[in-house]
């Protein structure tokens, strides 16, 4: 499957690339808008209160974590208790696994409604995750664009689009010295659902 060199000319300079491969259209249009509203309507989506910074606050998007149900996961100090596996979701795990000789065993669902769902500014390193995670991020519906900063300097940023049908391998050292976000937009625009794969170690 073809890879696409992610940023522009100069900015390639500088963004370490080895830490992402990009596949623009691992998913098929008429597979992303099958898949896009069976998961809004089966899925049990909750909207979690987490902790930012020591404070609780309400997730401004809905969420649900699938996986194998022997395992818990924490994000931003909240606790997920998995809903076991579908067939689907399986699937696209066991695809994904065959692309990328990685391995997984849940997936994390982020469900953006409108432009003012989002994610803040976070590096997805849990203790659980191991020390050089490797994440595998699906998107479909919405194209959205996913901004990434050091966490050494917040002077400068970068922005992938993350486009219907696109898979996003995140790896190496990226949730050390790297975060992450999706912004909020003030245009008016349609949903997406997001599907982080990740691997817990304990
Ligand atoms: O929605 C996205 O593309 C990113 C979600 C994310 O960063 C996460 O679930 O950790
Ligand atoms: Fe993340």
């Amino acid at each position: 499957m073809e890879q696409l060199s992610l940023f522009g000319a100069n900015e390639s300079l500088r963004f370490p690339e080895e830490l992402l491969e990009f596949y623009p259209q691992f998913l098929d249009t008429k597979q992303c808008m099958d898949l896009l509203k069976v998961l809004i309507e089966e899925v049990p989506w909750r909207q979690q209160i987490i902790q930012m910074y020591g404070k609780p606050v309400v997730t401004p998007r809905l969420t649900a974590w699938y996986g194998d149900t022997n395992r818990t996961y924490r994000f931003s100090g909240t606790k997920f208790d998995p809903v076991p596996w579908t067939d689907s979701l399986l699937h696209l795990k066991k695809e994904i696994e065959t692309l990328t000789k990685l391995e997984f065993n849940s997936v994390l669902l982020n469900y953006y409604r409108d432009g003012n769902d989002s994610v803040a500014w976070h590096a997805d390193n849990e203790r659980e995750l191991g020390t050089r995670p490797h994440i595998a991020s699906l998107s479909i519906g919405q194209a959205r664009d996913f901004e990434f900063r050091r966490k050494a300097d917040h002077s400068g940023k970068y922005a992938l689009r993350l486009n219907n049908g696109s898979l996003l391998i995140m790896k190496g050292d990226l949730q050390h010295h790297w975060e992450h976000r999706i912004p909020k937009s003030k245009k008016d625009i349609a949903e997406r659902i997001n599907m982080t794969f990740r691997l817990i170690r304990e």
